[in-house]
This record gives C-alpha cells, sequence and structure tokens, in this order.
C-alpha cells in the first residue's frame, strides 16, 4: 500500500516524488518582560527517489543477543513463520517497529470526516525488511544457530525452525581491545583480527568491500550492536580531527577503541554508520570525516525500554505543569550485555545516556525549575544471572503538585530487553535507508548545486537513540513524541503535506462542520461573548 497525494504542489515521476513544502518556522527574541515573535517561510522543493536501494546490513555484535534476535526476526519474517506457545500459535511479527507495525493519521474522511489512518511505511518507498541481506562480526566464534541459544531470547519452539537457517551464518572476525570492554569478556574472545590498529581497519574495510561484492548489494549500512565501550579519553592530537584520528590509527595509538576503528573504516567505505551503544564513538575527529565525506552517521544506544518510557513520562509531568523532583531508574538483567555493564566503566557509559534523556525537558519550563536545577536522578543496574534477558525495570518518579504536595508514579516492567531492541535496531536501518534517498533545496534556487542531502549526523533517527548525536551546536531534543513527529512530519513534508496541527477545527468551527454535525440551524449565527451566548 503506498499514499498517493493529490495535489498540485506534489509530482510523481518514474524515479523521483517531487514536493513543494513550506517550512514555517517562529523565531523569538526577548526583551526583558517583553517577547517578540516572527513567523518565517521557507520554501523548499523535496526530492525523494522511489527506487530502494538493496540494502546489506553489518552487525557489529551480530553473535550476540540484539544480533541473533535481528537475524531470527529477519528470517521468521520473511519465511512466515509460526510456533507454539502455551497462549496458542504464535506468528512472526515486528511490533516494536515504527517502521512495520505503527500507523499515523493522513486525514479524515472525506464522507464522515472520521480520522483516517494509514502503515507509516505506506507514506513513502521504504526498504522491506524481507529483502534485506545481513552480515557482520563478532569476537566470539560461534554460528548464529549456537549464538541464538546461548542467547536465551527466543522460545525453543522458534528456534528449532530457524536452526537450520541459521547455523550457515558465522560473524567475521572482529578487532577486540580488552582496554575497552569488561575483563569478564575475555573468555568470548576467540575470533580477533591480529595486528595493528592500521590492520584491523584494513581488514573491516576489506570484509566491507567482500560483502558488498558477493551480495551485491547497492548500499551498506554497518550498525553497532556488540558490547558497550568505555569512554574514550579524547586526547587533542589524536580523536579531535579526522587528519590527527588517521595519523593517530597509523601510529596504533591505544585509546583509539573498536567502535571508533569501526566507524572509521564505514565511513572510509561510504557506509551509513550507526551506534547502537551509549560509548562515544563519535569523537570529534570522526564527525569530521562524516561532514568531509558526506556519510551519514548517527547514535547514541538504543532507546528501547526503561529510557524510552522515561522520555514519554517525564515529557508528559513537565507539560503539565507537575515538577519531577526525584527520579530513580533500577533494573537488573541476566545476559551478556548486563554481564559487560556489571563493569564500573561500562556502566558508566550507559549511566550517562540513561541520564542526559530528561535535560531537554527540564529546561523546556523555567516556571518549575530555576536554572540549572534539576531533579534527584539515580540509575541503578544489577546482573543477575538467573533473569537472562528477561529485563525487570522499576523506576519511582516522585513530582511536586500543587501548594506543597508530592505525586509518587511507581513502574514494574519487565521483558525480553532484545525483543524491545530488535525492532529500533530495523528502524534504524530503514529509516537511514530512506534519508539517503531524499534531498532538499531552495524551492527558487536552480543552480545545479542546489540540492543537498541531510545533514550527515542523521538527528531524525533521535526517536530510537538514548543519546541523540547531534551536529555541534545544534539542540538535543529527547521527548518522544516530539521525536516520532519530527519523523512523521518529515515524511508528510515529502508528500508536500503540512504537519498534523491537532487542532481539528473542520470539528470546532461551525462553517467548516458537516451540516450533520450542525444540529441547530441557528448555532451558526449564535455569537458567544465572554462566554455568555447572546
Ligand atoms: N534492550 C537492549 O538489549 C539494548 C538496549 C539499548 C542498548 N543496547 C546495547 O546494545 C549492545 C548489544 O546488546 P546485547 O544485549 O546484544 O549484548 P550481547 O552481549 O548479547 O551482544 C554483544 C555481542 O558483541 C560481541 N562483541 C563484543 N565486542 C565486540 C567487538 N569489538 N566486535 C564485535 N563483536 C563484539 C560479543 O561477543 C557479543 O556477542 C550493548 O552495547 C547494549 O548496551 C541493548
Ligand atoms: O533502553 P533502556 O531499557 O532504558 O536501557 C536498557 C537498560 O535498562 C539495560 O540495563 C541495558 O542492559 C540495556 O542495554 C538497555 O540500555
Amino acid at each position: 500500500m503506498e499514499v498517493f497525494v493529490n495535489s498540485s504542489n506534489v509530482k510523481y515521476s518514474q524515479d523521483f516524488i517531487e514536493s513543494n513544502y513550506e517550512y514555517c518556522t517562529t523565531s523569538v527574541e526577548k526583551n526583558g518582560n517583553k517577547i517578540v515573535a516572527t513567523p518565517s517561510v521557507e520554501r523548499l522543493t523535496i526530492r525523494t527517489e522511489r527506487n530502494v536501494a538493496k540494502l546489506g546490513v553489518m552487525l557489529v555484535g551480530w553473535g550476540g543477543n540484539n544480533g541473533t534476535t535481528f537475524m531470527a526476526g529477519i528470517i521468521a519474517n520473511k519465511h512466515g513463520l509460526s510456533w507454539p506457545t502455551k497462549n496458542g500459535i504464535q506468528l512472526a511479527n515486528w511490533f516494536g517497529s515504527i517502521t512495520q507495525a505503527s500507523t499515523v493519521r493522513l486525514g479524515s474522511n472525506s464522507e464522515d470526516g472520521e480520522d483516517v489512518y494509514v502503515p507509516l511505511k505506506s507514506l513513502l518507498p521504504m526498504v522491506d525488511p524481507n529483502d534485506i541481506v545481513v552480515d557482520g562480526w563478532d569476537i566470539s566464534d560461534l554460528n548464529l544457530a549456537d549464538a541464538m541459544e546461548r542467547a536465551r531470547v527466543l522460545e525453543p519452539a522458534l528456534q528449532q525452525q530457524l536452526k537450520p537457517y541459521m547455523m550457515k551464518y558465522k560473524p567475521r572476525p572482529s578487532i577486540y581491545d580488552p582496554i575497552f570492554i569488561a575483563a569478564n569478556q575475555a573468555d568470548r574472545a576467540n575470533s580477533v583480527i591480529d595486528g595493528t590498529k592500521t590492520d584491523q581497519v584494513k581488514r573491516i574495510m576489506e570484509d566491507i568491500t567482500d560483502f558488498r561484492k558477493s551480495s551485491g548489494v547497492d548500499r551498506v549500512i554497518v550498525l553497532w550492536t556488540a558490547n558497550t565501550e568505555r569512554f574514550s579519553d579524547v586526547i587533542e592530537g589524536v580523536h579531535d580531527t579526522a587528519n590527527n584520528l588517521k595519523s593517530a590509527i597509523a601510529a596504533n595509538h591505544p585509546e583509539i577503541s573498536p567502535s571508533t576503528l569501526f566507524a572509521y573504516a564505514a565511513i572510509k567505505t561510504n557506509c551509513i554508520y550507526i551506534n547502537g551503544s551509549p560509548q562515544n564513538t563519535f569523537v570529534p575527529g570522526i564527525l569530521d570525516m562524516a561532514e568531509r565525506d558526506g556519510v551519514f552517521i548517527a547514535g547514541d544506544d538504543l532507546k528501547s525500554g526503561q529510557t524510552k518510557l522515561k522520555s514519554v513520562l517525564v515529557d508528559f509531568l513537565i507539560g503539565a505543569g507537575i515538577k519531577p523532583v526525584s527520579i530513580v531508574s533500577y533494573n537488573h538483567l541476566g545476559n551478556n550485555d548486563g554481564k559487560n555493564l556489571s563493569a564500573p566503566e561500562q556502566f558508566r557509559s550507559k549511566e550517562i545516556s540513561k541520564s542526559n534523556v530528561v535535560d531537554d525537558m527540564i529546561s523546556s519550563n523555567d516556571i518549575l525549575y530555576k536554572a540549572g536545577e534539576k531533579p534527584d536522578h539515580c540509575v541503578v543496574i544489577k546482573y543477575v544471572p538467573y533473569v537472562g534477558d528477561s529485563k525487570r525495570a522499576m523506576d519511582e518518579y516522585t513530582s511536586e503538585i500543587m501548594c506543597g504536595g508530592t505525586n509518587t508514579i511507581v513502574v514494574h516492567n519487565t521483558c525480553e530487553d532484545s525483543l524491545l531492541a530488535t525492532p529500533i535496531i530495523l528502524d534504524l536501518i530503514v529509516l537511514a535507508e530512506l534519508c539517503g534517498r531524499i534531498r532538499f533545496k531552495r524551492k527558487d534556487d536552480d543552480s545545479t548545486t542546489a540540492y543537498c542531502n541531510f545533514h550527515p549526523v542523521l538527528t531524525i533517527l533521535s526517536y530510537l537513540c538514548k543519546s541523540p548525536l547531534v551536529p555541534r551546536g545544534t539542540p538535543v531534543v529527547n521527548a518522544l513524541f516530539k521525536q516520532k513527529a519530527c519523523i512523521e512530519n518529515v515524511l508528510r513534508a515529502c508528500l508536500g503535506l503540512a504537519p498534523d496541527s491537532n487542532m481539528l477545527l473542520e470539528h470546532k468551527l461551525p462553517f467548516m462542520m458537516k451540516s450533520a454535525a450542525v444540529s441547530e440551524p441557528n448555532v451558526k449565527k449564535r455569537k458567544i461573548t465572554n462566554g455568555i451566548h447572546t
């Protein structure tokens, strides 16, 4: 199903959807108590290629819980697998993915004015997950069938059906550096690329080239879903520019992490690179490379469960004029991610990404919070092997309400962590590929260089990340529904459609209402003066 827009502002050709779009913004000036708002309009032409790339995805950490579950999801959905559970027969699906399982309000029915919702993926041509070709790396040498069993995420009845498919896949050896992940991961590291950092980067680039040739894909996305690394110390003269990073790699500098080496190799081979973990892979030298070479990067840290809920709850509370003063997020889990995070430096990376998620909402309301004032915010993660991937998350939100009252919300959330994260990985991939086919220009600029892509740092993917990477000097948005609206409204703009204002004036103004809805003939004439019908 694909939406077709009937408008003089939208042209459909064999290769493109081209829309004329008025992008409306408001600039604000504050002079003491006087606040002046000035609206402005940027007239754009947006061109979306209709031909979807044959997409290849290379996962770093392919043998992990997320990596194997992603591969299992691709296979199970592609083959329409189903399996018996205690609740009956379960069919494969992509619940939790906004590109595969969410809808958007397109408009209202021309007959009865009812809202019409369509699948988000019907707005613009997007990659079909069934067509994605997957490959990747892992420091563990297990084939994906054995790695899936080790992960303990999926039901045995499904695993049994998947085994013949999954056992054919074996992750490529990877870059292992014990100073960046927990020491408890060492027993897994039996499939590693030896040599210098230059040798390792060269091998990764060769792997990507080999995958491109053997699979015949047009485009490759590299996504890190390997273990969380400690933060790199960003050193001037090493990480601070593209050239210094290149020289530091050549000099085998010890403080360059495997994830930064992967990002470096991906950009050098013109692959989109996405960081599904919280570490600071994107050191300034990588940002320089991405901006210089026009290669998309995105991250950090998949926003899957406890943090996603936090970016909704805090937004709701502050938006309602209620003041969160204490936020405690505790969780325990028993998967290998939890094992790696049981080490202090790796936990610190995750603590940062799970804590920063409320900053934009706090700073949006100076009625509730004085400058610099923040709620108490505590993040706890414990490793409890027995529960495996079934993460237990417990949150307590205490807020001040009117006249000294307090309100405490307690949430308990249990789920297979990887079943929340895997659809997020899919959405990052599908939306990143789509972004590669969208170009913009000012409507009246007909120069040959008029069209441009999104900025290489893909902030439109913030909805999927705990700690959104943004271009230097631009704002971070964490509020979940603002992030979702960004995605929806960009897709609508590609179709020449205005953002959904949610005003629904057609159901509020008698002269716009359908005749059936306006029951009393004189309703249209009656005036309301100071709230009193006259
Ligand atoms: N809900 C979630 O599962 C969730 C949510 C947000 C973020 N994440 C992040 O996603 C990542 C993966 O989570 P997971 O549950 O799949 O963990 P996991 O430990 O099961 O999988 C990670 C895999 O990466 C491999 N690995 C480690 N270092 C590597 C390297 N340098 N190169 C290649 N492979 C390497 C490990 O052998 C392992 O197979 C973690 O960083 C985690 O913090 C997970
Ligand atoms: O996205 P979210 O559920 O808030 O965060 C999760 C944490 O709660 C969990 O402890 C960690 O192991 C996962 O990698 C993920 O980051």
